[in-house]
């Protein structure tokens, strides 16, 4: 059997007419949806995400500025940005891209930031309501993973989900987000020990590890849905999945290329959070 191939850009499109029409309502009340990420230094891959994030914006029509600092900004100056950001009325996402340079604290950053803005959904706030099930705005990679997976109409529902990686980002919410789905959610990480033992039980493998191409067949129980995360860029310039690609789509029944499957989806969830804090901080 072989996998239908699950690209994200395809749904990320529908998903962004949505969100595109819903601006238009917004515009029509007076609120045009901001969104200002701050990037700090010169890393080129964060410069590549960041392009992409204010494409999307563009898409749909957000407002979007993108605030460029020199890698040799004190901790003090983005706090004080991010303090007058919080009280811009015409701000309604602010996004800081990681990772920051060393001599500043992602802790006191990401805390700084308002929790009704924090389109990210990394504020300890947000990931807090969010454990509760309160409303929250969600982290985008997460949300855009089940999202891919719900537009599979598989059920998550009983299914057994495995998830490789803990991270903040992407492997600790996406298992909180799939067991809400009434998923039986296993998480496995760098030091799991016999690692393909779990793997090969998964009806629903999200790979979220950061080590190219370290899923292969194997690994993988024939028909499982496998969303790929990795975003690993080669000695080649290549970018490439934490999946064996050629391999894995010859057992699953779905499964994300990469680029052009998650990727595009995250941004598109960024674009739904900036909407949604639009919309939540003109009801105040
Ligand atoms: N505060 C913060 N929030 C983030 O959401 C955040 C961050 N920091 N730091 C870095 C990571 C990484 N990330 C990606 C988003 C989209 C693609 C994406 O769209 N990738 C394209 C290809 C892009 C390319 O070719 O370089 C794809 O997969 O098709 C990749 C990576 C968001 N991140
Ligand atoms: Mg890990």
């Amino acid at each position: 059997m072989a996998a239908t191939i699950l690209y994200g850009t395809e749904i990320a499109k529908d998903i962004r007419e949505q969100l595109a029409s819903e601006v238009e309502e917004l515009k029509r009340k007076g609120i045009v949806p901001g969104l200002t990420v701050i990037l700090v230094g010169e890393d080129p891959a964060s410069h590549s995400y960041v392009r992409g994030k204010a494409r999307g914006c563009e898409e749909v029509g957000i407002r979007s500025e993108i605030l460029l600092r020199d890698a040799s900004i004190s901790e003090e100056e983005l706090l004080q940005m991010i303090e007058e950001l919080n009280e811009n009325p015409n701000v309604h996402g602010i996004l800081v891209q990681l990772p920051l340079p060393s001599h500043i604290s992602e802790k006191a950053v990401i805390g700084a930031i308002r929790s009704e803005k924090d389109v990210d959904g990394f504020h300890p706030v947000n990931v807090g309501n969010m454990m509760i099930g309160y409303d929250a705005l969600l982290p985008c990679t997460a949300h855009g993973v089940v999202e891919m997976i719900r537009k599979t109409g598989t059920p998550m529902e009983g299914k057994h989900a495995v998830v490789i990686g803990r991270s903040n980002i992407v492997g600790k919410p996406v298992s909180y987000l799939l067991q809400r789905e009434n998923a039986t959610v296993t998480m496995c990480h760098s030091r799991t020990v016999n690692l393909r033992h779990y793997t090969r039980q998964a009806d629903i493998l999200i790979v979220a590890a950061g080590r190219a191409h370290m899923i292969g067949s194997e690994d993988v129980k024939p028909g499982a849905v496998v969303i790929d995360v990795g975003v690993n860029r080669i000695e080649s310039g290549k970018l490439v999945g934490d999946v064996r690609f050629d391999e894995v789509k010859e057992v699953a029944s779905y499964l994300t290329p990469v680029p052009g499957g998650v990727g595009p989806m995250t941004i598109t969830m960024l674009l739904k959070n900036t909407i949604e804090a639009a919309k939540n901080l003109a009801a105040r």
